[in-house]
């Protein structure tokens, strides 16, 4: 099997485990990727943060999101992603593949004033490297001069870290990796 095909399996089988999860224990464990974020020393440190609004029972982090930090969502505008600022009072307008986004006219937050991204991920591997929904989004932002050097945390339940995703050539490992059970940072 080739790896687009072990990466579709993967990631359906994963989706699935993901969605099967209680809202109770998704609830729960969204809380404690929640609390351990809050804890962890670079998010403190961070003004202004990129996240993104949960689909498909991936963790949520809304909490976070009326905390004293500047945050950006992305708008998906062809193949890239645009990044906006928005506080919780702003209005959110549904987007590509059921997602919510900022509206249009919301403030473009610029790489230069990002300090971290929390990244949304199907997987993510003892590397820090991860598997996405296959649109390559995160990707290309990832890959481009302007957003590479800005640190990168994987947002994922622990069931859904393995010891190693299939890796291709554009995949750029996350700085660390924050689960309901703790963050690991990754050596690199
Ligand atoms: N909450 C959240 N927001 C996010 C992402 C994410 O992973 N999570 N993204 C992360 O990049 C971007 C959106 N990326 C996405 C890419 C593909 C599909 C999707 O549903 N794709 C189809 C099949 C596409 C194909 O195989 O060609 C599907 O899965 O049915 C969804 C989101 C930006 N916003
Ligand atoms: N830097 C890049 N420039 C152009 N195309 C890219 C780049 N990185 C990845 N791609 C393309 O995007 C797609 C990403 O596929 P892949 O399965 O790695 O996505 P993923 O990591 O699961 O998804 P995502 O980043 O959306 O969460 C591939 O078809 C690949 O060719």
């Amino acid at each position: 099997m080739n790896f687009k095909e072990t990466k579709k399996q993967l990631r359906k089988k994963l989706i699935q485990e993901r969605e099967n999860l209680s809202k109770l224990d998704w609830k729960n464990n969204s809380q404690k990727i929640c609390k351990n974020l809050q804890n962890y020393p670079l998010f403190q440190q961070s003004k202004t943060i990129l996240a993104y609004f949960s689909i498909r029972q991936e963790p949520d982090l809304t909490y976070l999101f009326s905390t004293n930090h500047n945050w950006g969502f992305p708008r998906c505008v062809k193949k890239s992603l645009i990044w906006h600022f928005w506080q919780p009072q702003d209005p959110l307008i549904p987007g590509k593949y059921g997602i919510v986004e900022p509206s249009a006219n919301a403030p473009i937050l610029s790489h230069e004033t990002v300090d971290l991204i929390l990244v949304p991920a199907v997987a993510c591997d003892y590397n820090g490297y991860r598997l996405g929904y296959g649109g390559g989004f995160y990707d290309r932002l990832l890959n481009s001069p302007q957003w590479s050097s800005i640190p990168t945390v994987g947002i994922i339940f622990e069931f859904a870290l393995l010891p190693q995703l299939p890796c291709e050539p554009w995949d750029q490992q996350l700085q660390a990796i924050c689960t309901e059970n703790n963050i690991i940072s990754i050596c690199t």
